[in-house]
């Protein structure tokens, strides 16, 4: 097999998209070195506030599955924080692996967590639209929740319960009433940094907040996400495992904590 001249020709297996973005100076994901984390007395509480009632459906897009809001109006939205602007939900996805010992896309202290949840929300108050705001440097906040593995998690026991109608590429269903709320971790303490998206385009348009706390699911849940293909109705079938980016270099960054 042909080797690329350096590793920055790398393909990445999954999107066959560069590996590196020549010149990025701010991408994610990246481990969070948590002694070496600022914690920033000037950061507020982030506010959350999600209208179930704005959930669309849910797909499997080939690389993930994600719910979809309609972010036709400041519905659902989040505030606060590190944020200057507030924030329209647009979807949510996760990243696993194919065994429990990794898939979230950042790490804490070097250590992975079996998959990491992403709340993505757009800059709609600066921005008319969603493709505008994946271009600018403040035009997207995405949340990040790690899941660990322990007790069963009521609430998202309903979107696996969905797993199997979508288990093919581009397959979609109705979801009409869903609270992401319920996802969320009750500590409120996040780290925070500006970071980029963790797939293609891979802009530098991200102002990352990672809660501190992890939610627990158990095994059958994340078994269930790993159920799910890569791959389309009658293509040989390829499990959607291990769906996460590799760890990107710091650079010039300091991640900040909201607690001490
Ligand atoms: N891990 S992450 O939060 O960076 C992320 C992962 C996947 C996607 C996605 O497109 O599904 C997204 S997205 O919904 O933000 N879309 C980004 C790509 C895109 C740009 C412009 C128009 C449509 C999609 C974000
Ligand atoms: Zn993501």
């Amino acid at each position: 097999t042909c080797t690329p001249k350096n590793r920055n020709d790398a393909l990445h297996p999954l999107w066959q998209s560069p590996l590196t973005i020549p010149g990025g100076t701010r991408q994610s994901p990246i481990n969070i070195q948590w002694r070496d984390s600022v914690y920033d007395p000037v950061l507020k509480p982030l506010k959350i506030s999600y209208d179930p009632a704005t959930c669309l459906h849910i797909w499997n897009n080939g690389y993930s599955f994600l719910v979809e809001f309609d972010d036709s109006a400041d519905r659902s939205i989040i505030v606060g924080g590190p944020l200057e602007n507030q924030y329209r939900l647009k979807q949510f996805h996760f990243h696993w692996g194919a065994i429990n010992e990794w898939g979230s896309e950042h790490t804490v202290d070097s250590k992975f967590y079996p998959a990491e949840l992403h709340l993505v929300h757009w800059n709609a108050v600066v921005y008319p639209t969603f493709e505008e705001a994946v271009m600018e440097g403040d035009g997207l906040a995405v949340i990040g929740v790690f899941l660990k593995l322990g007790a069963h998690h009521e609430g998202l026991q309903t979107l696996v319960d969905a797993l199997p109608a979508i288990k093919h590429k581009d397959t979609v269903i109705e979801f009409d009433v869903f609270d992401p709320s319920c996802l969320l971790p009750p500590c409120p303490d996040y780290w925070t940094y500006a970071g980029s998206l963790t797939t293609p385009p891979l802009t530098e348009s991200v102002t990352w907040i990672i809660k501190k706390q992890p939610i627990e699911v158990d095994e059958n849940q994340l078994e269930a996400f790993r159920m799910l293909l890569f791959t389309s109705d009658g293509e040989e079938e390829k499990r959607m495992v291990d769906n996460f980016r590799p760890l990107q270099p710091l650079m010039n960054r300091t991640v900040r904590s909201s607690f001490q």
